[in-house]
C-alpha cells in the first residue's frame, strides 16, 4: 500500500484531531479560573488567552437584511448564537450494548444527574441531561452541561468518565444535535443504494449505515449499500475510521470531486457482448435510491462550536461555495434514480448557499425534480419555513438582482444566486410578470424573474416575517402598474415553493443551525433551457452532464458501447465529467503490472512491515495511480484452508464476496468480505474500467498469521471485526466459557488452561489447535445453536499458545466489554490471587508460546485507528 509509515503517523495524527475525545481536558496547563471566565478562549498574537470576540457587524446586518428570524426575536437569536453549543451524543444502535447503555442514560444518569445539575446550572434548562424528543427510540442525547463542566466538576465525574469511555470504543458518537437531522429525512430502508457525496468525516454515513443494517439478523447482511464520498482523501480516512465500529460489509468509501462522481453503466450493445441478460440490467447502471448531499459550506450555523467564526465570517464565504453547491446537486440529482430521494444540507444560515441552490436545481431540473413538503414528518423537530425572498450582498453592495450586479462581478456573482435566478445581459430591463398568465409568457414560467404578491403566497408567514417583506409591499404596490423595472432596489421573489424548505435556527431548541432540503426525482433530466437562460452570461457550466442525464434510461436511446470502449461517441464523451474523461483518457496508461510510475514514496508493502521501497512503483487501482487495486479473492487452496481450520459452513458464501487490496494472492494479508450489493458494483466497476477510485471497502474478516514457532496451522486469524457476521457459521477452534472466566480473561488477557476457573473449559481449550480461536461467553447452560444465533450473544478472538489463552482485543476494548459484562450481570470479577495464574496483563510480554508476540502487539492489540486503512 502506498503511503506507508509516513501515511500511517498522517493518519493517526488526524484520527487524533478528527475524532478527538471531546470528553478530555484539551488544555491542561490552562488554570480554572482562565478556563472558567473565558468560555471561547483564543490566543492572541503574544500567546495569551482572550474571549474570542463574539460580534461581526457584517453578520448582523447581513442577517438582518436576510430576515431569516423575524425582528422580535432578533436579540433572542443573537444571545443565542453567543452562547456555547451544549453537548449532544447519540447511542450507536449497532453497538452490542446499545439498550444497557440507553437504560444507563435514563434509568441511572437522568435521576443521578439531577442534583448535581442544579448545583452547577443556574440557567433556566431544568434537566441535566435528556433525550432528543425527535430523534426515535431515545437514541440521542442532549447535555445541559457544557464541556468545561463536565471537565471540571467533580459531582459529575463518573458521568464524564462513563462519556469519555464510551466515546473511545465507540458506542456513542459526539455530533451536534441538528447535524443528525438531514439522514432522518431520507427514509431510507435497508435495501436502499445510497450515496453520500460529500460524506466525511463520517457522521451522518454512520447514521445511515445503523439504518440499513437495523433489522438485520445475526450473520446476515442487508441488501442495500452506501457509498461515502469525500473529495479529501485525509478526511476520507477520518471516515473508514469512524465508520470501522459498524462492521459493515456493505459500504464503498471514494475519492472523487462530487460535482463530478463518475457515470458507471453498460449499454445494451455490452450486456449482449457480455451474455448477460435484461434480467441483469439492473446492476447495470449505478444509480441511487437516496442521496445525501450535505454539501461544503460557509458553516456560520456552527457559530456556537467554531466561534472563531465570528472573526473571519463575511459574505463573501457564501458567495464563494454557491456554484460548488449547485454543481455537486446537480451532479446528485442526475445520479438519483427516478422515484428517489435526494436531501440537500448545510450548517449554513445563509440562503445564497441554501434557498438559491435549491432553486437552481429545480429551474435547471425543469420539473424533472419536486421539493417535498416534509412538514409532517419529525413533528417533534422545531424548523422554520425556508424564505423564498433573499439579497446577495456583494462587495459591502446590497444587490437585490442579477440586474444590479456590475458587468465586472457577472462572473462571480451569478444569477443563480437571486431568487429569480434571472440573468439580465446588459442593456436589458426586468420585464414585469405580475398580473400575467404564466401562458402568457414568452419564456418558461420558472425561468422567469417572479414579481409576487405576497398576499397570494402559501408562504405568507414566511415572507411577511422578514424585513424585507415590507420592502416586497412597497415595491409591489409600484410594480402593478409598471411595466419595466430599472430600479435597483426591486426585490425578487422566487416563484418556486421554497418555503418548503427548513431551516433549524439555534433559539428554538438550543441547538447549532442546520438548512434541509428534501427532493423527489419524478423524471429523468432532460436538456434544460432554463440553465442555458440561465448560465448566459455565467461562466459556461463545467460539463454538460450537470444538464444532462447521462446515465443512458428509456428516453436516452444507448447508442454506444460502454465507457471504456475505444468507439465512444463524441458526444457521449461529452456528457461525461473531466474525471470520466481522464479516467478513459488513462486507459492508454501502462496498466498496473508494468506501467505505475515510478515514485520515491514509503510503502507499508504485504509484509505490514513500513520499508523504504526507494524507486519503487507506484500502485494502481484502474485508472487511479498510488491507490491500492481491489481484486476479488478467488484462491480456492487458501480459501478452502480457512473454511476447514475454523469450521465456517458453506451456507455463508465466501466465493464472490472475499476482496484484498492486492492482486498477488501470495502475499495477500488481509482479506475483506463484502455484501452482494457491493460485489454487484465492484463487477460493475470493473466492467466501466474502474471508474470508481475506491479508498476503501468492505469488513475486514481474515488477517496473515505468523507464530514464532510456526506451530499455526492455518496462515489466516480472523478479525475482530468479521467475527459478528462468521460466528453463526464457525463450527471449529471455538470454545464457550463461564462468566468467571471470560471476565478473567478480560481481566489478565493471559490466562494458563490450568488456572481457568472451570476446569472442563481450561481442558477444552487446550485441546484446540494452536492459533486463532473464539472464546464465546456461555451465561447460564445453553445450548450452542443458540448462542450463536442470539444477537447478543459475545464473543472474542483469543490465541490458543502451549500452555495458555491471549485474548486478541485492544486494553481499552477489553476494559470497556468488562465493565459492560458488570453491568449487565452484576458481576465484578473476584480474583483470587493465588488461584490463577500469571497477574501480568501484557499478551506481548507472557505470550510464551505461540504467536510472536509482537505480532500479536501490531495485529491484535493496538487501537483500529492504528491499522492500516482500507488496503494492504
Ligand atoms: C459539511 S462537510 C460533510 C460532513 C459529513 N456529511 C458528516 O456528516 O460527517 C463537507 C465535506 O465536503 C467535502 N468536500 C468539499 N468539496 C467537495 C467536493 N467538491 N466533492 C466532494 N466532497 C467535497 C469536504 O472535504 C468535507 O468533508
Amino acid at each position: 500500500m502506498g503511503g506507508g509509515q509516513k501515511r500511517g503517523r498522517t493518519q493517526r495524527r488526524h484520527f487524533r484531531q478528527g475524532r478527538e475525545n471531546v470528553w478530555k481536558h484539551n488544555n491542561p496547563k490552562k488554570t480554572r479560573s482562565e478556563d472558567d471566565q473565558n468560555p471561547n478562549p483564543n490566543p492572541n498574537p503574544n500567546g495569551n488567552w482572550e474571549p474570542f470576540i463574539s460580534q461581526n457587524p457584517g453578520f448582523e446586518e447581513y442577517y438582518k437584511e436576510q430576515g431569516i428570524v423575524p425582528k422580535e426575536e432578533w436579540e433572542e437569536f443573537m444571545a443565542l448564537l453567543r452562547k456555547p453549543l451544549p453537548a449532544a451524543f447519540r447511542i450507536n444502535s449497532s453497538g452490542q450494548f446499545f439498550e444497557d447503555i440507553r437504560s444507563q442514560l435514563e434509568n441511572d444518569f437522568m435521576k443521578s444527574l439531577e442534583a448535581e445539575f442544579k448545583q452547577v446550572n443556574n440557567e433556566h434548562e431544568i434537566e441535566a441531561i435528556r433525550p432528543l424528543p425527535w430523534y426515535p427510540d431515545n437514541l440521542a442525547w442532549h447535555l445541559n452541561f457544557s464541556r468545561m463542566q463536565l471537565r471540571k466538576n467533580q459531582t459529575l465525574e463518573r458521568f464524564h468518565e462513563f462519556l469519555k469511555q464510551e466515546n473511545e470504543v465507540g458506542n456513542i458518537t459526539r455530533q451536534e444535535a441538528v447535524s443528525m437531522v438531514p439522514p432522518l429525512f431520507l427514509d431510507v430502508l435497508p435495501d436502499h443504494h445510497i450515496l453520500d457525496m460529500c460524506a466525511a468525516p463520517g457522521s451522518k454515513t454512520f447514521q445511515l449505515l445503523e439504518v440499513i443494517h437495523q433489522s438485520t439478523k445475526l450473520g446476515q447482511l442487508p441488501n442495500g449499500l452506501i457509498i461515502a464520498n469525500d473529495v479529501d482523501v485525509q478526511r476520507c480516512n477520518l471516515l473508514i475510521h469512524q465508520t470501522k465500529r459498524m462492521s459493515t460489509a456493505n459500504l464503498i468509501v471514494t475519492n472523487h470531486e462530487a460535482q463530478h462522481f463518475p457515470s458507471c453503466y453498460l449499454t445494451k450493445g455490452c450486456l449482449e457482448a457480455s451474455n448477460e441478460g435484461i434480467g441483469e440490467i439492473r446492476n447495470s447502471v449505478l444509480q441511487f435510491d437516496r442521496i445525501l448531499c450535505d454539501v461544503p459550506c460557509s458553516g456560520d450555523g456552527t457559530l456556537r462550536k467554531a466561534p472563531d467564526i465570528w472573526r473571519k465570517w463575511n459574505a463573501g464565504m457564501g458567495n464563494g461555495v454557491h456554484r460548488l453547491q449547485v454543481e455537486i446537486a446537480m451532479r446528485g440529482i442526475a445520479l438519483l434514480k427516478v422515484g428517489g430521494r435526494m436531501v440537500y444540507s448545510t450548517c449554513s444560515m445563509n440562503p445564497v448557499e441554501n434557498e438559491a441552490v435549491i432553486a437552481e436545481v429545480l429551474r435547471r431540473s425543469n420539473g424533472s425534480v419536486e421539493l417535498l413538503d416534509v412538514s409532517s414528518e419529525l413533528p417533534n423537530l422545531i424548523r422554520r419555513h425556508g424564505i423564498r425572498t433573499w439579497k446577495v450582498r456583494d462587495k459591502g453592495v446590497w444587490l437585490a438582482s442579477h440586474k444590479d450586479v456590475p458587468n465586472y462581478r457577472k462572473n462571480v456573482v451569478v444569477s443563480s444566486m437571486f431568487p429569480s435566478g434571472h440573468c439580465y445581459k446588459e442593456g436589458n430591463t426586468l420585464h414585469k410578470v405580475v398580473g400575467v398568465n404564466e401562458s402568457d409568457m414568452e419564456v418558461e414560467p420558472e425561468s422567469v424573474s417572479h414579481i409576487e404578491q405576497t398576499k397570494s403566497s402559501e408562504n405568507n408567514a414566511t415572507i411577511a416575517s422578514g424585513e424585507a417583506a415590507a420592502k416586497i409591499g412597497e415595491v409591489l404596490d409600484k410594480c402593478d402598474s409598471v411595466e419595466h423595472l430599472d430600479s435597483p432596489s426591486i426585490v425578487e421573489v422566487s416563484s418556486f415553493p421554497l418555503e418548503r424548505c427548513m431551516r433549524i435556527v439555534p433559539h428554538d431548541q438550543n441547538t447549532g443551525a442546520f438548512f434541509i432540503a428534501v427532493l423527489h426525482k419524478l423524471s429523468p433530466l432532460q436538456e434544460n433551457k432554463t440553465s442555458q437562460i440561465t448560465n448566459s452570461t455565467d461562466k459556461a457550466p463545467t460539463n454538460i452532464s450537470e444538464n444532462l442525464e447521462d446515465i443512458p434510461h428509456d428516453d436516452h436511446p444507448v447508442e454506444a458501447e460502454m465507457a471504456s470502449d475505444a468507439n465512444l461517441k463524441d458526444e457521449q464523451v461529452s456528457e461525461m465529467s473531466p474525471e470520466d474523461k481522464s479516467a478513459l483518457d488513462s486507459k492508454e496508461v501502462p496498466s498496473k503490472d508494468n506501467g505505475g510510475e515510478e515514485v520515491e514514496e514509503f510503502d507499508n508493502g504485504e509484509s505490514g512491515h513500513s520499508r523504504r521501497r526507494g524507486k519503487g512503483k507506484l500502485q494502481t487501482q484502474g485508472k487511479w495511480r498510488g491507490v491500492d487495486p481491489v481484486v476479488f479473492f478467488r484462491d480456492e487452496a487458501i480459501i478452502n484452508s480457512i473454511r476447514s481450520f475454523y469450521g465456517i459452513s458453506e451456507s455463508i458464501p465466501l466465493d464472490g464476496h472475499l476482496v484484498t487490496r492486492n492482486s498477488d494472492a501470495s502475499h495477500v494479508k488481509r482479506i475483506y468480505y463484502v455484501s452482494k450489493s457491493v460485489h454487484d458494483v465492484l463487477e460493475l466497476n470493473f466492467q466501466v474500467g474502474q471508474r470508481l477510485k475506491i479508498t476503501s471497502l468492505g469488513l475486514k474478516v481474515f488477517e496473515r498469521q505468523s507464530s514464532k514457532d510456526g506451530s499455526a496451522q492455518c496462515a489466516f486469524r480472523l478479525s475482530s471485526e468479521g467475527l459478528p457476521l462468521l460466528l453463526p457459521y464457525i463450527s471449529k477452534q471455538m470454545v464457550f466459557a463461564t462468566l468467571a472466566d471470560f471476565q478473567h480473561l478480560l481481566q489478565y488477557r493471559t490466562i494458563k488452561f490450568s488456572d481457568f476457573v472451570d476446569v472442563e473449559f481450561g481442558e477444552k481449550a487446550s485441546a484446540l489447535m494452536p492459533g486463532c480461536c473464539v472464546v464465546v461467553l456461555n451465561e447460564g447452560s445453553q445450548n450452542a445453536d443458540t448462542i450463536l444465533t442470539n444477537a447478543s450473544t459475545i464473543a472474542i478472538i483469543c490465541w490458543k499458545g502451549k500452555n495458555n489463552m491471549s485474548i486478541m482485543v485492544s486494553q481499552l476494548d477489553g476494559q470497556e466489554l468488562l465493565e459492560r459484562l458488570y453491568a449487565r450481570f452484576g458481576k465484578h470479577p473476584v480474583r483470587d490471587e493465588n488461584e490463577n495464574a500469571n497477574p501480568d496483563t501484557d499478551v506481548v510480554e507472557n505470550a510464551e508460546d505461540g504467536v510472536g508476540g509482537s505480532e500479536v502487539a501490531s495485529q491484535g492489540t493496538v487501537s483500529p485507528g492504528e491499522k492500516e486503512i482500507g488496503g494492504e
